[in-house]
């Protein structure tokens, strides 16, 4: 009831079986099957027992499709039985999307920090308005910050100052245990308009003075990062394309911008094969007929992907159906719903027509999955779809939606379902949804699945309140994905253009994201357009290690036997336990503040040299 209640179409009316139809919809729902079972990696393992029963602050990073987002859920699973306490652990990411994707909310949000954009004492201030804010930082234990890669410095720095305060403890982030999880090698921060309108009145060239082409600099280069953070680990087993050894070696060269002649050659020959090109011709909707999909097109700017998607939506000559996006939740009317909102993947006003390509955008069984592609074959009501589905195959509603249409006549049974289907076309009343046919990457299986709306949403995770609700079918248009929206997701079948690239990291996202050469269609591949940013690169070479190197290079951190000692210092790596307990109080926080604030740039000399250091 609660489902139907809170109607998502506000255009296209519900019908009277209000009940009846909530409680369709709410079975539907509830048939996800299960996701098939993970079993973790030796490496994998490691690494969750060195975060949950050593406590180590870890970085842990790995390239596309090494598990990251599987292993971190198994470590916020564990560190929430070993911490059952309320607030212990707090469950963050840099993007609603990443946030979603954990069981969490961005940093901004679920910390306080708003924007993040006022200094220190400001943002403790603002904390400090809110009981519930102020108690999220005394209670947390372990902060965990997925995506970290789009965090900047600044950042780090003052979430670090924040925590020192509130936890009365001059430690780097007052203490608190830190996993933070990432790729540096993929997407950089993104722009703080502070930062560079800082770096331009100061009249320097920010080139010089930034390690990002937005003027940012990345997270590991905050002092306090460089502190905190006892273990800078990477996971190497790739398990995406683990179907396609060749690719992963070609996308580990990309990923590190050292491109051999061999797998350069490789790429040349991918974008020899036949690039489907965007179809401009009308056509009649019609295409759900084919057994393959087009590849999802990667573009660096939504606005450039959504025109895209636009235009092809256009060249269909069928009619528009919309769905409008049922939103509510306590911060409603305040900038970070909407910044909430924009990170949410799902539009707020969802247009389809018969023939649309469209990606699903939530797991609804092991088999149709976050990335499944697939046509919009028609929209049907669900009473209509369940009333032949349960008659079984050969003898459902797809008999009379495109298969046995000339076979109608003089047939009762088919008359009737036609003239059932008629009237369900005329009654305005009654609520369709799409039925899509879901193809798989060699168009060898395919699946038929009405697809019925889903919640994205943030919770208090204490008071279990709904901060942000968003109810809208889990389905986008996909003949067009931007790179940004990309970054995290698994396709089958890509369309790869890099002419357009211009990021650091961004071709490597973009391929990365496919499953095997075999679903990729590449166009305007050239290597010296691959673009690696130096000052990653050299943080990867110097400090980043194998989860293995680790062990064998710290004999005298027993870290992974069972009955070892909880903490095993070495000085080298400054795992010193230094819990100094200093209560600041509100001057002393003044005079961090001015460190934070202006130290963080008086020290630019240090990024400069950093970045000389390393340069190329
Ligand atoms: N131990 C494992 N066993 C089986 N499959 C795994 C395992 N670890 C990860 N995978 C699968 O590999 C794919 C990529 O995993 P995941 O999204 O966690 O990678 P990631 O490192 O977070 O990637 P990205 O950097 O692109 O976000 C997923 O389909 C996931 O289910």
């Amino acid at each position: 009831m609660l489902l139907f209640r809170t109607a998502v179409f506000k255009r296209l009316r519900l019908c009277r079986k209000c009940s009846s139809l909530s409680m369709d919809i709410q079975r539907y729902v509830s048939t996800k099957s299960h996701i098939s079972e993970i079993t973790f990696g030796d490496e994998q393992k490691k690494l969750i027992d060195l975060i949950v029963n050593k406590e180590k602050s870890v970085f842990f990073t790995g390239a596309a499709g090494t598990g990251k987002s599987v292993v971190l859920r198994e470590v916020i699973r564990q560190l929430k039985t070993k911490y059952p306490r309320a607030q212990s652990v707090a469950v963050t990411a840099s993007t609603g999307l990443a946030g979603l994707n954990i069981g969490g909310r961005t940093y901004q949000s679920y910390l306080g920090l708003g924007l993040g954009m006022e200094p220190v004492s400001d943002l403790v201030q603002r904390i400090k308005k809110s009981p519930k804010k102020t108690d999220v930082w005394l209670n947390c234990k372990v902060l965990i910050i997925d995506e970290v890669s789009m965090v900047d410095a600044k950042m780090i720095t003052k979430i670090s100052h924040i925590g020192k305060y509130f936890k009365k403890n001059m430690e780097p982030f007052g203490g608190i245990q830190l996993v933070f999880v990432g790729d540096f090698y993929q997407l950089p921060p993104v722009s703080d308009q502070k930062i560079i309108d800082f770096i331009q009145s100061e009249d320097l060239n920010n080139n010089t003075i930034s390690s990002t082409k937005s003027g940012c600099f990345f997270a590991f280069e905050s002092e306090e990062w460089k502190k905190a953070i006892d273990y800078e680990i990477s996971l190497t087993k790739i398990y995406r394309q683990a179907s396609d050894p060749t690719f992963i070696k070609m996308l580990n060269e990309v990923r590190v911008g050292e491109i051999s002649n061999e797998t350069d050659l490789e790429f040349k020959k991918l974008c020899l094969r036949n690039f489907q090109e965007s179809k401009e011709n009308l056509i009649d909707g019609s295409e759900y007929r084919l057994n393959s999909v087009e590849g999802s097109n990667v573009f660096p700017t939504r606005n450039e992907t959504n025109k895209y998607n636009r235009k092809r939506l256009n060249t269909i000559n069928a009619t528009p159906v919309i769905y409008d996006a049922y939103k509510t939740g306590t911060l409603k009317g305040t900038r970070e719903y909407e910044m909430i909102n924009e990170s949410i993947i799902v539009p707020d006003e969802l247009t389809l027509k018969k023939g649309s390509q469209v990606m699903l955008v939530k797991n609804q069984s092991s088999s149709l999955v976050n990335g499944s592609l697939g046509y919009v074959v028609d929209f049907v009501s669900l009473p209509n779809y369940e009333h032949f589905e349960k008659k079984g195959t050969g003898n459902g509603i797809f008999d009379f939606l495109f298969d046995m249409k000339d076979k109608v006549k003089g047939n009762p049974n088919l008359e009737r379902k036609v003239a059932l289907r008629k009237q369900q076309q005329q009654d305005t009343e009654i609520r369709c949804l799409p039925l899509v046919k879901f193809v798989s990457t060699r168009g060898k299986t395919v699946q038929y699945k009405i697809i019925s709306p889903e919640f994205f949403e943030y919770k208090d995770i204490e008071t279990d309140d709904i901060l942000f609700s968003k109810k809208q079918i889990p389905l986008i248009l996909a003949w067009a994905l931007s790179v940004h929206k990309s970054q995290g997701q698994t396709y089958h079948k890509l369309n790869c253009d890099l002419s357009r690239i211009f990021e650091d990291g961004q071709a490597y996202v973009a391929l990365s994201r496919v499953t095997s050469r075999e679903g990729l269609q590449l166009k305007n591949w050239n290597k010296d357009k691959v673009q690696i940013n130096p000052v990653v690169k050299a943080y990867y070479k110097s400090k980043v290690k194998p989860v293995d190197n680790i062990i064998n290079h710290n004999p005298s951190v027993e870290i992974f036997v069972n009955d070892a000692p909880t903490v095993v210092h070495n000085e080298e790596n400054n795992l010193v336990n230094k819990k100094n307990n200093i209560a600041l109080d509100e001057n002393q926080l003044g005079e961090e503040i001015d460190f934070v604030d202006n130290s963080y740039f008086k020290n630019r000399g240090r990024f400069k040299s950093h970045f000389d250091e390393f340069g190329p």
